[in-house]
């Protein structure tokens, strides 16, 4: 199989797309008529919440499907529905690589190395099953956490080496408290500085053809200068830049995460796109019948965006 970075370059280049749309569902901003068919059927039931789910990611991936290059679902919006929700996530996840696209599951993952190897085979490799292995959840990357080292992060790498997959290491997270650990100073650097040359060494021996590692980066959009920074220090990290739209970055701000000759980054918006029916400034123009054709508004914009962004700077690569 083909390198995960390989297989993320081409996929932005055929949709002329640097989004990622985050499939991050939550029951209460769910059109009516999806929920009110389900639960005729199967009441109000966790089995319908997993349905819902189901069905709302389907009609968002047929509506966006031609305009992002991946979808990122956030395992949390899942897992709080027990088993019926992770039945959601793991059909939403196929349903997204049956429409070609790349799927970044997020689960910001990681343990000791013993166990950290049952959540990289579990999320992007195969797992034990009696004389044969079974593929996981199928994601072809994952977000994961650094904070325990290298030994926490092997078994991941591993499974990127070994299965063409990918992973994005939390660097500079977008939240507001970010800077209360990240921002601390250790021999002279800052916390975020020493993950990023972490994450350096995790992807030293696994570059495609252009340099770019499967170890890549999560780097807020919310935290452009640096992003600026960070872009030199990691010269072969892709960036997985969260942020745009709902916590307040526009494409100014995304900017500074793609390398020189464009490419080097993707980024994300979920709520910006999924509810776009519900925000401006959408909301007057699309009724909640009309979600996939907000959706689909939205993220051609965000598209749009973020490519006049780059071409102004000089970094668009086409
Ligand atoms: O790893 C992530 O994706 C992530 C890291 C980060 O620093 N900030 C961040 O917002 N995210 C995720 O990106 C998504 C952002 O969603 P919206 O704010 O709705 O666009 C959520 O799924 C977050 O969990």
């Amino acid at each position: 199989m083909s390198n995960f970075t390989t297989r993320l370059k081409a996929k932005i280049e055929e949709k002329k797309s640097f989004v990622c749309v985050g499939l991050d569902p939550r029951l209460n901003r769910i059109p009516e008529q999806i929920k009110e068919e389900i639960v005729a059927e199967y009441g109000k039931t966790k089995e319908a919440v997993g349905k819902i789910f189901l069905e709302f990611n389907q009609g968002i991936i047929d509506a966006v499907a031609d305009y992002a290059a991946a979808v990122k679902p956030q395992i949390a919006f899942y897992e709080q529905y027990g088993h019926q929700g992770i039945k959601a996530y793991e059909e939403t996840i196929e349903y997204a690589k049956k429409k070609d696209l790349l799927v970044i599951g997020d689960a910001k993952r990681n343990d000791i190395g013993s166990t950290a190897k049952a959540y990289a085979d579990g999320h992007l490799g195969e797992v034990d099953f009696w004389e044969e292995a079974e593929v996981g959840y199928g994601a072809d990357a994952l977000t994961v956490n650094g904070y325990l080292g290298s030994d926490g992060i092997d078994p991941f790498v591993e499974a990127c080496n070994q299965q063409g997959k990918g992973i994005f290491v939390l660097v500079r997270t977008s939240n507001p408290s970010a800077g209360e650990l990240q921002d601390l100073e250790a021999d002279n650097k800052r916390i975020y500085e020493v993950m990023a040359e972490l994450v350096n060494d995790w992807g030293e021996d696994i570059k495609d053809e252009d340099g770019f590692s499967a170890v890549g980066a999560v780097i807020g959009a919310t935290y452009p200068e640096e992003a600026e920074e960070l872009r030199e220090i990691m010269g072969n990290a892709y960036f997985l830049v969260p942020g745009y739209g709902a916590q307040g970055a526009g494409a100014k701000e995304v900017v500074p995460s793609f390398k020189d000759g464009g490419y080097g980054a993707i980024v994300n918006s979920a709520r910006g796109i999924i509810f776009a029916y519900q925000r401006e400034p959408w909301k007057d123009r699309f009724s909640a019948d009309e979600y996939q054709e907000a959706a689909q508004a939205a993220v051609e914009y965000m598209r749009e965006d973020i490519n006049t962004a780059l071409n102004e700077a000089g970094k668009l690569p086409w």
